[in-house]
């Protein structure tokens, strides 16, 4: 540290006092030598902290850089004295490197789009903020300063992310006034302005639902040097703070933890709205639909984390993209196919994404296979919670030629096989008391798709329908659940055979949607029946087929 510098910081405090105390000793005859070596390791430890941190932390941007270069090698005192600020600014007032990455970090970790800040000084944090933020993310930033708008806009402007912050110039009240009139919300909010108000700016906050629930208000400065908790604190800033920190502290529409870094970065969740709020104002009814089943919002109540799900024939098509789903929203995933190759390339792509992930050869009609394959899992991971049995055959041939051959394979895969797999993994979740079933049945089972003949496909998950319903409703007492989906004609390799390729045209014709399926349409109903969300539905036939059973 620099020698004139201020301290800043509850740390900065301590290495200066450090730093007093070790000159003291130095220079006395009698400090006893094991006092002078406890000193130093303090002052070592202390003074080491910050230039550790900052080496560690992940380098700022070039914008971010140079805004920072700028920033410090800035007069503001001549500004000031020109009578371009209405205060004499310090330098320091600066967010910084490592808080401007926590910041970024913050605002990824809570996925915020909307962002307020109080008090942007020359946009540091703001620019940190709107790096964190997507593409349609947006930071609203108050400042008193007319001068610091003009100073930061140059800076934002060579950023890629400068043009998601817009800069409202005056007192901060006056802006959250305006804000709250024209009924915006915020999913996170960073209060850096005069001390002395932060009370005021907070309650106005959550009085006027500027920050949504489960939002986060973050505080700078919030240990203020350490003032908060030494009992000789005069100083009004220190005081504002420590009343502030008391009131947040016991306030029941909010979460708090000071983290301490820096000068103190308070982290504050909302999480409810204040009960007389709820009684008398608007009306609120704060049940499950409100706050969300068991506290969690309904995309939440869509997450698989923790679930464990096998996939059959998941190395292409369907069951690859079923796979790839079930995993994104937080699975463990066995892929199983047939073809070895393909179900290791599938797996391969899951743990490309980070989703825990094994592949299993397996054929599905041999009831061998089908009894190895869950036991695979279960000894792998201990519990099957998701079963998509998908695996599927399609022959084509007129009845009156259709082979016995043809209608045994066809039934050994579609019906028997499913069967099989229905019957071991529901001996598993049947012994958990939980468990979701998916079978992937067809269109073909409510109509008969034409001009194509297909008897043995059709009747075959006509009979994957039946068997959903059966199971759905003798297991469902027993915390089961079966549903299937039927898709309607799905644009895969297959159908681009030559035999079925001259059949697209007249397929189009019957599908009001105008277009086949991609496997990608059906991803989202494959989470929602493996899902808590649907604990209510089973033995269902979940027809996704762009209304052409309806023409
Ligand atoms: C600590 S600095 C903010 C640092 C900034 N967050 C950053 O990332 O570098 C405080 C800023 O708050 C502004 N300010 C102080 N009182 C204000 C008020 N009543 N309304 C709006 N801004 C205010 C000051 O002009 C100053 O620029």
């Amino acid at each position: 540290m620099l020698a004139e510098k201020v301290p800043d910081t509850p740390v900065e405090v301590l290495v200066d006092l450090l730093t007093k105390a070790k000159e003291i000793a130095t220079a006395s005859s009698n400090v006893p030598k094991e006092l002078m070596s406890h000193l130093q390791k303090a002052l070592d430890i202390a003074s080491g902290l910050d230039d550790y941190l900052e080496k560690m932390t992940t380098q700022e941007s070039e914008p971010l850089a140079e805004l920072y270069k700028k920033t410090i090698s800035h007069d503001w005192d001549q500004v000031h004295k020109e009578g371009k600020t209405m205060f004499r600014l310090p330098k320091e007032c600066i967010t910084g490197h490592i808080e401007g990455q926590t910041l970024k970090m913050l605002i990824h970790m809570s996925q915020s789009k909307r962002v307020l800040e109080i008090g942007m000084f020359t946009g540091y944090g703001a620019l940190s903020m709107a790096e964190g933020l997507p593409e349609d993310g947006c930071v609203t930033a108050c400042e008193l300063e007319p001068y610091l708008k003009e100073f930061a806009q140059s800076f934002f402007d060579k950023s890629p992310h400068g043009k998601k912050i817009t800069v409202k110039t005056g007192p901060a009240m006056d802006t959250l006034k305006e804000l709250a009139a024209a009924g915006e919300q915020f999913d996170m909010v960073f209060i850096d302005a005069d001390k002395t108000n932060y009370i005021n700016y907070y309650n106005f906050i959550l009085d006027n639902n500027l920050l949504r629930l489960q939002g986060v208000i973050c505080v700078d400065n919030s240990l203020f040097k350490a003032k908060v908790y030494l009992k000789d604190t005069a100083d009004n800033n220190g005081l504002a703070l420590r009343e502030f920190n008391q009131f947040v502290s016991s306030d029941p529409r909010v979460e708090q933890v000071i983290i301490p870094l820096r000068d103190g970065i308070s982290l504050i969740r909302r999480v409810s709205v204040a009960p007389e709020y709820s009684m008398t104002q608007s009306k609120i009814t704060d049940d499950e639909v409100f706050r969300g089943v068991k506290g969690r919002p309904i995309l939440d109540r869509m997450r698989l984390d923790g679930k464990v799900a096998y996939v059959t024939g998941a190395g292409q098509g369907i069951g690859r993209a079923f796979a790839h789903a079930l995993g994104e929203a937080g699975a463990k995933v066995a892929v199983v196919d047939l073809d070895q190759d393909k179900a290791e390339a599938v797996a391969k792509e899951l743990f490309l994404k980070g989703i825990s992930s094994v592949s299993i050869t397996a054929d599905i009609s041999k009831s061998d296979d089908v009894q190895r394959m869950i036991d695979n899992i279960v000894s792998k991971w201990g519990a099957i919670h998701i079963a998509c049995n998908n695996a599927g055959i399609n022959m084509n041939s007129a009845s009156e030629d259709t082979s016995l051959e043809e209608w045994d394979q066809t039934f050994n895969v579609n019906l028997r096989g499913t069967f099989m797999c229905c019957q071991a993994a529901g001996r598993v979740m049947l012994k958990q008391g939980y468990g979701k079933i998916i079978n992937t049945a067809s269109m073909a089972s409510l109509i008969v798709p034409h001009p194509q003949k297909q008897l043995s496909y059709n009747t075959s998950k006509a009979g994957v329908v039946k068997l959903t319903q059966t199971l759905g409703t003798e297991w469902v007492d027993r915390g089961v659940r079966v549903n299937c989906i039927s898709p309607g004609i799905v644009d895969t390799p297959l159908i681009h055979s030559e035999s079925l390729r001259p059949l697209v045209q007249r397929w189009l014709s019957d599908i009001p949607a105008g277009r086949l399926a991609q496997v990608t349409d059906l991803q989202a109903a494959v989470v929602y029946l493996a899902s808590d969300a649907s604990d209510y539905m089973t033995g269902h036939n979940l027809v996704i087929e762009g209304g052409q059973s309806l023409w």
